[in-house]
Formats: C-alpha cells, sequence, structure tokens
C-alpha cells in the first residue's frame, strides 16, 4: 500500500523535484456492494425471465427456483410437511425447508443469480464453446457464464492486463460464491485478453481513507483474507486457464486450485521482493509443498519468472497447450469433466481439501498480517511509485 499522501512525503524526503512529475491518481473505488445485492425490480424482472426460458430447465432446477422464491417472499418454511405419499408437494417443502433460515435478501440475491445463469446457458445452447456465451449482468471487472455444466468468470479488465482492482476482488468472491451454489459442476477462471492477470492493481494502494495509510492497510488486509478465504472454501471443481502472463496474486492463487492449463504464452512471476511486498495466497505453504522450498524461493523471494514449460516442470501447472491450439483443446476436456457427477467431484475434492482446510486459513491469516506490515513499508512504497510514476515495470 503506497499510499498517496505517504508516497508523496517519500518523494520530497528523496526528490522534492520529483513531486511535480509524479501526479497521483485518486482512485474512486466503486465499493458499491450493494449495487450486488438483488433489487425487488431485479427480482420481478428475473421472474418475469423464468416465463421466457425456451427450455425446460429439468426438476431439479424448478425446485431450486421454487424454494428460492418461497423464500424470498415468505422467509422460512412455514407449511405442514406433506405426507409421504404427497410426492410433489412433499418435494417443494423439502427443497423450501432445506433453505432453513436463509434471510429473503440473500434468497433474492440468489434467485437472480440462478435466473441469470439459466439465461445464459439455455438460450445459448447452440453455441460450441462457454467463452462465446452472453455476458451474465451485474458485474463490472468481469464476465460470468454458465454453459454445458461450467461457469466460467473471465477477468474482463483486458486495457489494464486484468489488473485486480478493489471492485474485482469483490466481484471475483460474489461469482465465486455465486458459482458454488449455481447447478455447475465445475467452475473456471480465466482472463480476457493477452494478459491472465497483472496481479494486485497497484492503484489500489492511492484511494486513502480518512483513518490514513494504517487504516488503508488494514482494510486492505481484511479484503485480502476473504479474498483467498473464498479460494480455500470453494467447494467445487475450480480450474485455471491460465492465457497468457500471471503475475503477483494471480500466481500464488493457483495453488489453491485443482487444475491449472496454461497456454504456452503464459508465464509466471511473481516478483514480492522488488515490491517490497511478501507472499499472499497461501503461496508460502503451497509452493514449497508442490515444487520443493528451493525451487519456491526462487518464484517467492528473488522474483524468478517461469515459462509455462517450467512452471508445468515444477508441479505448479498441471498441462501446457500450444496457443493457437489452447482454447480449443481445453474446453474439450472441460466439457468432458462437466459430465462427471457432479456429487461425486465436490466429495472427493472435499476430503482431499479437507485435510488441508484449517492449516490453509492459518497460513492466509499469518500472510496477510505480514503483508499489512509491508504495506507500510518504504520498501514497498517507492516500487509502487515507480510504478505509478511510469518510472519502473516488471
Ligand atoms: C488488497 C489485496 C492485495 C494483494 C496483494 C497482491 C500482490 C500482487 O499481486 S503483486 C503484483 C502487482 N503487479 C505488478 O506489479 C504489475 C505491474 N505492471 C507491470 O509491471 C506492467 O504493466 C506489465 C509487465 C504487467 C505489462 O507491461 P506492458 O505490456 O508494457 O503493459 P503496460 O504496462 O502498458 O500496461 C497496460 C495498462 O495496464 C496498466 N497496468 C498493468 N498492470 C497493472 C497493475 N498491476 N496495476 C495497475 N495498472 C496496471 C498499466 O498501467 C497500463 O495502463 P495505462 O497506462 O492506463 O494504459
Amino acid at each position: 500500500v503506497a499510499m498517496a499522501h505517504l508516497a508523496g512525503r517519500l518523494a520530497q524526503r528523496w526528490c522534492p523535484s520529483s513531486l511535480q512529475v509524479i501526479s497521483f491518481p485518486v482512485v474512486q473505488l466503486h465499493l458499491n456492494r450493494t449495487a450486488m445485492r438483488a433489487s425487488q425490480k431485479d427480482f420481478e424482472n428475473a421472474m418475469n425471465q423464468v416465463k421466457l426460458l425456451k427450455k425446460d430447465p429439468g426438476n431439479e432446477v424448478k425446485l431450486k427456483l421454487y424454494s428460492l422464491y418461497k423464500q424470498a417472499t415468505e422467509g422460512p418454511c412455514n407449511m405442514p410437511k406433506p405426507g409421504v405419499f404427497d410426492l410433489i408437494n412433499k418435494a417443494k417443502w423439502d427443497a423450501w425447508n432445506a433453505l432453513g433460515n436463509l434471510p429473503k435478501e440473500t434468497a433474492r440475491q440468489n434467485y437472480v443469480d440462478l435466473v441469470s445463469s439459466l439465461s445464459s446457458s439455455l438460450e445459448s445452447s447452440s453455441q460450441v464453446e462457454p467463452g462465446t456465451d452472453r455476458k451474465s449482468t451485474g458485474y463490472e471487472t468481469l464476465m460470468v457464464t454458465s454453459e454445458d455444466g461450467i461457469t466460467k468468470i473471465m477477468l474482463n479488465r483486458p486495457t489494464k492486463k486484468n489488473a485486480l482492482n478493489v471492485e474485482m476482488y469483490h466481484e471475483i468472491m460474489h461469482a465465486l460464491k455465486a458459482a458454488s451454489k449455481d447447478d455447475s459442476a465445475i467452475t473456471v477462471l480465466t482472463g480476457n485478453g493477452d494478459y491472465y492477470s497483472s496481479g494486485n492493481d497497484l492503484t489500489n494502494f492511492t484511494d486513502i481513507p480518512p483513518g490514513g495509510v494504517e487504516e488503508k492497510a488494514k482494510n486492505g488486509a481484511i479484503l485480502l483474507r476473504e479474498f483467498v478465504g473464498c479460494f480455500i472454501d470453494f467447494p467445487k471443481p475450480l480450474i485455471a486457464l491460465v492465457n497468457g502472463p500471471a503475475v503477483g496474486i494471480s500466481v500464488t492463487l493457483l495453488g489453491l486450485f485443482d487444475a491449472v492449463y496454461a497456454s504456452d504464452r503464459a508465464t509466471f512471476h511473481t516478483p514480492f521482493s522488488h515490491l517490497g511486498q511478501s507472499p499472499e495466497g497461501c503461496s508460502s505453504y503451497t509452493f514449497p509443498k508442490i515444487m520443493s522450498p528451493a525451487k519456491a524461493t526462487e518464484m517467492l523471494v528473488f522474483g524468478k519468472k517461469l515459462t509455462a514449460g517450467e512452471a508445468c516442470a515444477q508441479g505448479l501447472v498441471t498441462e501446457v497447450f500450444p496457443d493457437s491450439t489452447f482454447q480449443k483443446e481445453v474446453w474439450t476436456r472441460l466439457k468432458a469433466f462437466a459430465k462427471l457427477p457432479p456429487n461425486a467431484m465436490r466429495i472427493s475434492k472435499e476430503i482431499i481439501r479437507n485435510r488441508e482446510k484449517e492449516k490453509l486459513h492459518a497460513v492466509n491469516a499469518e500472510e496477510c498480517s505480514v503483508l499489512q506490515g509491508r504495506w507500510l513499508s518504504d520498501e514497498c512504497m517507492n516500487a509502487v511509485v515507480n510504478f505509478l510514476s511510469r518510472k519502473s515495470k516488471l
């Protein structure tokens, strides 16, 4: 967190004249989380959209829609349990009752999300790849689509190399939560454009709250911990399609994915020391396990950039594909995976992940706490100032 006024102080201390040169963009970040909450109007629109669906979504989805509708409009299940032979009403009652005390607003949001994913998947079923189907509504920084049992979350700030601004952190968390509840069997994260992601948006460091830099660092650590926590807890198979270069947090998180497919154009770079920062995304734990402590040190401490082939040899990447056939090959494979029984996949992932979950959350907490301190350091501030003043790139 090279916050504007502290960075300004630094520049003044070391290079008074540079103050005229460096102008800090004070970014008004759209932390508008309420925008992500479905309004009554969104809910009504979704109800109308359901009537327009061209294909029957199937009984399981219809039960889900029914239960979410009832929960959103009436709250927790308030009907007497139907008799065992009243099969239809019993199935409806079971579905509604299973939602327990889910708040009405959450049910409304889930209903809207479900309808949105159905609209995308059912109306565009003639298309070949999830990459070409309809954009779901409501996201500023992502394109989220669902088709063929696959929810695809695409980072969508190609002009900024898919750098993660604060809004994108929130939207990814939201999209992951929605994907964990939707009907897809697997979830995919990828990037739009030539980059997978250039990591944390360094302008995140410039919008200082009234509490000053310490508060900024504290808020950053809280956000990061919650963000990484969503990856640790994600219940379905989560697959990264690394379409191009990946930097910083977009690389470290890969250790929490269930499979990582990369184009041979991709590179993997975690220049934390160069940036005066320290590893996150649980990489201080996952990387040494995946690739040996020494190889992890080369990446996380010395900032060695790996090619896709090297990352594959070290176990960080599952398989590398020629860029020219990357999309075709991986989507063919993913579609086959998505046809496997979803509950079996979920349970198998759970059994693998559960053994590590507690440890991963502890590592995440520790990494965030260390980073909070790093963001206040001169080393970190200098690096961010240099990038923002266009003095240095990676
Ligand atoms: C709160 C949670 C914190 C979590 C902690 C996470 C840590 C990390 O992720 S550390 C890694 C941070 N990332 C970087 O340091 C990368 C910085 N970017 C670069 O070095 C370069 O942009 C590049 C090597 C990624 C690409 O270089 P190039 O091909 O020459 O493209 P441009 O530099 O012209 O970039 C185009 C456009 O995108 C903007 N941009 C790219 N990356 C970032 C970024 N990380 N943050 C902010 N902005 C970024 C760049 O400024 C250009 O914008 P315009 O000048 O407006 O065109």
